[in-house]
């Protein structure tokens, strides 16, 4: 299905599927930095379909990464810097509109001796990066803003076997530099994180497990991609996740699961799967710090507009700096179905004040390029009145088969 330039007619209809998610961008994309700077051949198994991801791959390849396609995966052969080809010229880099393409990107190309013009897509040429730069900078790489973003060259020398990076916008900056420098032994520490500790977490695990010698990596499915079918499931019938059979708790977004069962849902996990069913019960609404799980927030305030009684979510103001400003935009998705909310900023908390009602009128909705915003979308329109969803491309960046999956063609 061809996503570009297209709307989507969303019926309101009931949900009752077995479906399987995309794997996780996150871990695919630490495993493949981690894995195109090892001197190893890595295997690497089960790659999401997201554009973050192939975007990734394909810059590697730019760069000289001889990257291989096997089944279900692909092997990284050779590494960088070592495979770089020498150039007198800038080498273009385009990452898309990926975080954790760009950012891991920028100290992976700066580990090298070209010049490379690093033009990313859309929100991402405004979002945090700064603070990696004047890391990268210290360390010797030169870095000059240009029209099309940026152009960084290294190589990169070290003085110390510690580094510390702000993790107070993003922790992405604080894993870019762990991953890249993981076989320079350089310890990275994290200054002031206060949200998404889990994605560090991550980092971590992944860099122990490539020092202890692991070669071949199986990408975990994806908690955030998941949360849109779960929520789907929970309000308009039931789902059977079948490739989700145990939680991933370095992925934040799986608190979902817990989250569901604690307001009353039935959740139900085992060999054949994570089954998720509406409830007879009475729903209790909830109050929850987001700090750990930013991604998750547009799917559980869906969830909270679906229940009566005041939910509240908690620690939010990162979200200023995703693919769009999605406090701002899941506020505007509550307005439009008339849900009570406020958002108390001194506090940083949004008060959803839900209903079980539903609207059963047709809307269209123009949601900005953010895939999470353009997936939670689906859902209101769903479980109202149906309409048309625009942007539908979006979906892309973490998962490719959004409407095949919601809609059970798979
Ligand atoms: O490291 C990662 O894979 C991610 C970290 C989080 O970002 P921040 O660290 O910017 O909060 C998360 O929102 C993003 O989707 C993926
Ligand atoms: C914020 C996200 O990703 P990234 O930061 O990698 O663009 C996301 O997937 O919601």
């Amino acid at each position: 299905m061809s996503l570009e330039n297209s709307q989507f007619n969303v019926s309101a209809k009931s949900f009752d599927a077995e479906v399987n998610v995309p794997s996780s961008k996150s871990y695919a994309n630490r495993a493949i930095i981690l894995a195109a700077l090892s001197k190893d051949a890595i295997t690497i198994e089960n790659l999401p379909l997201s554009h973050d991801v192939t975007n990734l791959l394909n810059v590697l390849r730019e760069v000289g990464l001889r990257i291989v396609e096997v089944e279900n995966g692909i092997i990284i052969e050779n590494s960088f810097p070592e495979c770089e080809r020498p150039s007198s010229e800038k080498i273009k880099i385009y990452p898309g509109d990926g975080g954790t393409t760009t950012r891991f990107l920028i100290p992976f190309l700066a580990m090298g001796k070209n010049s490379y013009q690093i033009e990313p897509e859309g929100r991402m040429r405004e979002r945090p990066v700064a603070d990696l730069l004047e890391v990268l900078a210290e360390l010797g790489a030169s870095i000059n803003q240009c029209d099309t973003w940026l152009t960084i060259r290294g190589p990169l020398s070290f003085q110390t076997n510690k580094l510390k990076a702000d993790a107070s916008k993003t922790t992405q900056h604080a894993t870019a530099l762990a991953l890249c420098l993981a076989f320079q032994n350089i310890e990275v520490q994290p200054v002031d994180m206060k949200y998404s500790k889990s994605y560090w977490d991550m980092t971590m695990s992944l860099i122990q497990d490539f020092k202890k010698g692991q070669k071949k990596f199986y990408v975990p499915v994806d908690f955030s991609s998941m949360s849109y079918v779960l929520a789907l499931g929970a309000d308009r019938g039931k789902v059977l996740v079948k490739n989700c059979v145990d939680i991933d708790t370095f992925q934040s977004d799986s608190i979902f699961v817990e989250v569901l069962k604690n307001m009353g849902y039935s959740v139900t996990l085992s060999d054949k799967g994570l089954e998720v069913k509406s409830s007879e019960k009475e729903i209790t609404p909830i109050n929850l710090d987001c700090s750990n799980c930013p991604d998750l927030v547009p799917t559980l305030a869906f969830t909270c507009s679906r229940i009566d009684g005041e939910s509240k979510l908690s620690n939010l103001s990162v979200l200023k700096y995703k693919e769009s400003d999605r406090l701002l935009e899941v506020q505007k998705l509550l307005d439009l179905y008339s849900i009570e909310n406020t958002y108390n900023e001194k506090e940083d908390v949004l008060h959803i004040k839900g209903s079980k009602k539903r609207i059963d009128k047709a809307k269209e909705i123009y949601p900005p390029d953010d895939h999470r915003i353009v997936m939670v979308s689906y859902l209101f329109l769903r479980a109202h009145g149906g309409g048309v969803l625009n942007s539908i491309h979006s979906v892309s960046k973490s998962f490719g088969n959004f409407f095949e999956v919601v809609e059970e063609n798979e």
